[in-house]
Formats: structure tokens, C-alpha cells, sequence
């Protein structure tokens, strides 16, 4: 078994210090946390050119969609902390608006503001409807979209399955040109032939317009050619980021699942090592009624 830590490559920057100036996705010595909570980021620091495909990679609750979620702006940070091709992800709204920067996340949601949160997007909506009355998209792009997601424009979105669901939120997704993709776990519904063709696209797409692409994902089947980064976060942190061809395992090991478990089992295996700060909390608290935990099944 692999032990990668005496191999860790630079864990704060991907790319050459000539290529940071033209970083699409700019983070430096992040710190985040949700309000009251201790921070779930830290000193967190990543740099992507533009026509990288980034796997970001970490075991649960290691920080992923946090991490994407700040650099899609859906939190704020300060100005110079998250730059997506030059602009602050959170200040500018064009940014999200103009779909330069798109985001992709696990499950299709809506904020109602008189539900006061976000609710799963379940209506009775028509696919068509949805994807046909977007303005200002180019109807070639569209249509092949709609083919290489085998959309049927007469679907009702809460009359198909999740996986037909899925393709018509990632088809919305990808409407517009982007120059930055972040995609959280978004191929999981999908069908194998469904996620490789999606792939095949998304690299075009890279290669073609130089756009960068930072996936978090568990699933490795078929990534080892499509990425050309890694970023592995553990306990909110980065642990390594570097191009493929810097990272000494992944050289080693041609699959990428075998350098994943090396790295993930020394995640866990460390953390077992630390106390859980809300250990000594939880013994202190009074036992739940089990009438009271059945509300949570
Ligand atoms: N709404 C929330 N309020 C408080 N803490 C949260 C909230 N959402 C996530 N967390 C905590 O933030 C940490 C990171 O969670 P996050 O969802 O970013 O992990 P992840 O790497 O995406 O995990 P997974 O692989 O399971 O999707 C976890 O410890 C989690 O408990």
C-alpha cells in the first residue's frame, strides 16, 4: 500500500508561479465556516489555469461542497480570498448571471423565500418549458445539449426519475458558455453511458474554449484521461493539489481508485487519532426520549 504523505507535492498551489497570473480560479488562505460554528474551512489555497479539469477528492464532511459552494459564491468571502477569472465569486453577480461561472450541485433546488430556505425543485414543470425559454442562449448549443442528454422535451419533472431529472438540471446548467464549471457529485444519478458521453463533452469543452473545471466526485470510473489536476482535501484543508503528472502515487499507480483508498484511509486513520471536540459536549447532554428521536427517521 502506498504511503503518499513523505511524496506530497506543493499543497497550496497548482501550476507554476508564471501561470498564477492567469489563474481562472483563484483561492488563497481561505478561511470558512458556517455562522456560529468553528471554521470547516482552513487556510485553504488553490490555483487552476484555465483549460484545467480538476477531481477535488476527500472522504465525507471533508469540505468539498462547502468549498464549492464559497467559490460559487454562495457565501461571502472577502474580495481578494476567491477570484474566478479575475472577479470576487460573491461581489460580482454577472459572474453567475452571464453563466461565465456555473454551478452544478447535487440536488436541484429552489429558494422560496416564503419557505425561508431552499426546497428540492419537484414541480410540475415541463422539461421544455424549463430549457426552451432560457434567453439568450445559442440554439445549436442547445439542441446538442438536448441530444447528449436525450431529453425529452415532454417530461415533467415530477413524473420522471431521478436520473432524467438530473439531465435536464445539468442541461440548464450548461446552457451558457461557461469559462468556470464547479460540479458536486452531479453524475451520480446518471447512467454509465449518459456520465462518459457528458464527460467527452466537458473535456471538449475545456480543450475547445480553455474553460476550467473542478469536479468533486467519489465515483473514478474513467477519470484517470480526463482530469489533469488533483486536489485532495481532508478535515477542511488541502492536503495536496498538483497537475497529474506531479503526483509522484498517481504516476505509480495508473488507477486512480488505488492512490484515492491510500490517501483516504490515511484521512480516516488520522482522524481517529484526534479527540471529537464535541465528544465531551455530547456526554454531558441529557439522553433523547426515543419518541423524540423517531421524529428524525
Ligand atoms: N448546513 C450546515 N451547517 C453546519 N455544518 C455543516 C453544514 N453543512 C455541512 N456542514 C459541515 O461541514 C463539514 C463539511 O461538509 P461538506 O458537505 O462540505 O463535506 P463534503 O466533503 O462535501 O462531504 P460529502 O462527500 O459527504 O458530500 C462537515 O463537517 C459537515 O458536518
Amino acid at each position: 500500500m502506498a504511503a503518499p504523505f513523505s511524496d506530497a507535492v506543493d499543497c497550496h498551489a497548482v501550476g507554476t508561479s508564471s501561470e498564477l497570473s492567469e489563474d481562472s480560479v483563484a483561492v488563497s488562505s481561505l478561511e470558512w465556516g458556517f455562522p456560529g460554528l468553528p471554521p470547516v474551512l482552513h487556510d485553504f489555497s488553490l490555483h487552476l489555469p484555465g483549460g484545467s479539469r480538476c477531481l477535488l477528492l476527500g472522504g465525507n464532511g471533508a469540505g468539498k461542497t462547502t468549498l464549492l459552494q464559497v467559490l460559487a459564491g454562495k457565501h461571502m468571502v472577502g474580495k481578494d480570498v476567491v477570484r474566478i477569472i479575475g472577479r470576487s465569486a460573491f461581489h460580482d453577480i454577472k459572474l453567475t448571471s452571464t453563466g461565465e461561472l456555473a454551478y452544478l450541485g447535487p440536488q436541484w433546488r429552489r429558494t422560496i423565500a416564503s419557505a425561508g430556505h431552499d426546497i428540492p425543485l419537484q414541480g410540475d414543470i415541463g422539461a421544455g418549458d424549463m430549457i426552451w425559454r432560457v434567453e439568450g442562449v445559442d440554439p445549436n448549443r442547445r439542441q446538442l445539449l438536448v441530444d447528449l442528454l436525450g431529453i425529452d422535451k415532454n417530461w415533467r419533472l415530477n413524473k420522471v426519475s431521478d436520473g432524467q431529472r438530473r439531465r435536464v438540471q445539468i442541461c440548464m446548467g450548461l446552457l451558457k458558455p461557461f469559462q468556470v464549471l464547479l460540479l458536486d457529485e452531479i453524475t451520480v444519478d446518471m447512467d454509465v453511458l449518459g456520465r462518459l458521453d457528458l464527460l467527452n463533452f466537458l473535456k471538449e469543452e475545456s480543450e475547445r474554449r480553455h474553460a476550467t473545471i473542478l469536479y468533486a466526485t467519489h465515483i473514478f470510473d474513467g477519470l484517470e484521461p480526463w482530469i489533469t489536476h488533483v486536489a485532495h482535501v481532508a478535515n477542511g484543508k488541502l492536503v495536496r493539489g498538483a497537475k497529474v503528472e506531479d503526483v509522484p502515487e498517481l504516476k505509480r499507480n495508473k488507477k486512480l481508485l488505488t492512490t484515492a483508498e491510500a490517501w483516504l484511509r490515511h484521512d480516516r486513520d488520522s482522524s481517529q487519532h484526534v479527540p471529537e471536540p464535541s465528544a465531551q459536549k455530547q456526554s454531558t447532554m441529557p439522553l433523547m426520549p426515543s419518541k423524540h428521536m423517531a421524529f428524525y427517521r
